[in-house]
């Protein structure tokens, strides 16, 4: 298959963000809508991030990912309700891949301090390094891609013809889950294996930034059967959209295909913040007829037996899809 040569648009959020007209609100939400319908994939600057947030952020990705392997795996995401923790390379497989993919992952989410029925909201797992070393800077950059993806769920609604305030309803308190993501250099992977296999995301919104300079990520043109690399550049985030707005929209947003095929010397990092929505929110991108499912349905037919959430709750969600 040709390497095709498409790029994606890049789109200036500061003229949703702190518009100077309502003319140039509407512009930025066709162009970012546009390009989401388009090619289910965008790249976005002016996002109001500050640059130190995700500078101290990917700074202190290696802190984690450097720890012995015990020590990692005693956090394991697989004692965790909710899918927090750190996931070693070959801890799960997708269904249909040959090998498992290269890539390490710790995963966050929202904070909560004890379980909450039926498990997906649960305490995060924080390694023993000082706070300042990771679980501040950590936090910082969550908050900030937790506003990141509800400003873009916002301009999706609108891209829609709806009010922008359905989000609100659909996000009293989202599942906002973080993956940190570490990439071994290419002379220590298998001969065919991917940094992330070729998949689709499951969800909402994801926001994903890329170390600097450290290409792999690519995308599926389905019109030429062509993947198209996307460049790594600093300040700018890839919004990307997963399955359920892709059905929620009927079709509209795409989600599309991609993989990372990483051929640096060096680790890799990157981070994806999927931004999915309350548990029990119905879908805001159709209010007339929001029959499709719920946000936890996803989550339980997605991640099986990875969630700890109890058996009862698991075999209901299961009826109702
Ligand atoms: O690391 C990347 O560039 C992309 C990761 C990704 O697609 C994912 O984790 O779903
Ligand atoms: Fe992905």
């Amino acid at each position: 298959m040709a390497a095709s040569n498409l790029e994606l648009p890049l789109v200036d959020l500061s003229g949703y963000i702190n518009p100077s007209s309502e003319e140039e609100k509407q512009r930025v939400i066709a162009d970012l809508c546009d390009a989401c319908h388009k090619f289910g994939f965008v790249q976005v600057k002016g996002h109001g991030i500050p640059l130190q947030t995700q500078r101290e952020f990917l700074k202190a990705l290696p802190n984690l990912f450097s720890l012995p392997r015990e020590e990692k795996m005693k956090l394991s995401f697989l004692n965790s309700t909710g899918r927090r923790g750190y996931e070693g390379s070959g801890d799960s497989m997708r269904e249909g891949d040959k090998l498992h993919d290269a890539k390490e992952a710790f995963y966050i989410g929202r904070e909560c301090p004890t379980i909450e029925p039926p498990g997906f909201h649960c305490p995060n797992l924080w390694p023993s390094l000082p706070s300042a070393d990771f679980k501040d800077p950590v936090m910082a950059y969550y908050e900030e891609t937790n506003r990141l993806g509800r400003t873009i769920w916002e301009m999706l609604i609108q891209g829609l013809g709806h009010p922008a305030s359905l989000v609100d309803d659909f996000a009293r308190k989202p599942v906002v889950m973080m993956k940190m993501i570490r990439y071994p250099p290419f002379s220590k992977t298998l001969p065919g294996q991917f940094g992330v296999g070729p998949h689709t995301d499951f969800g909402g919104v994801t926001t994903l930034i890329q170390e600097p300079g450290k290409e792999g990520l690519e995308v599926l043109d389905e019109e030429r059967d062509e993947w198209f690399p996307v460049p790594a550049i600093e300040d700018v985030f890839v919004i990307n959209m997963g399955d359920m707005i892709q059905k929620w929209s009927g079709g509209h947003y795409r989600s599309a295909k991609h993989r990372v095929i990483y051929k640096g010397e060096d680790d890799r990092l990157s981070c994806a913040t999927f931004w999915h929505g309350d548990l029990e929110a119905k879908n805001p991108l159709n209010p007339a007829n929001p029959g499709d499912g719920t946000v936890a349905q996803l989550l339980v037919k997605r991640f099986g037996s990875q969630f700890s959430v109890p058996k009862p709750f698991v075999d209901e969600v299961l009826a109702a899809a």
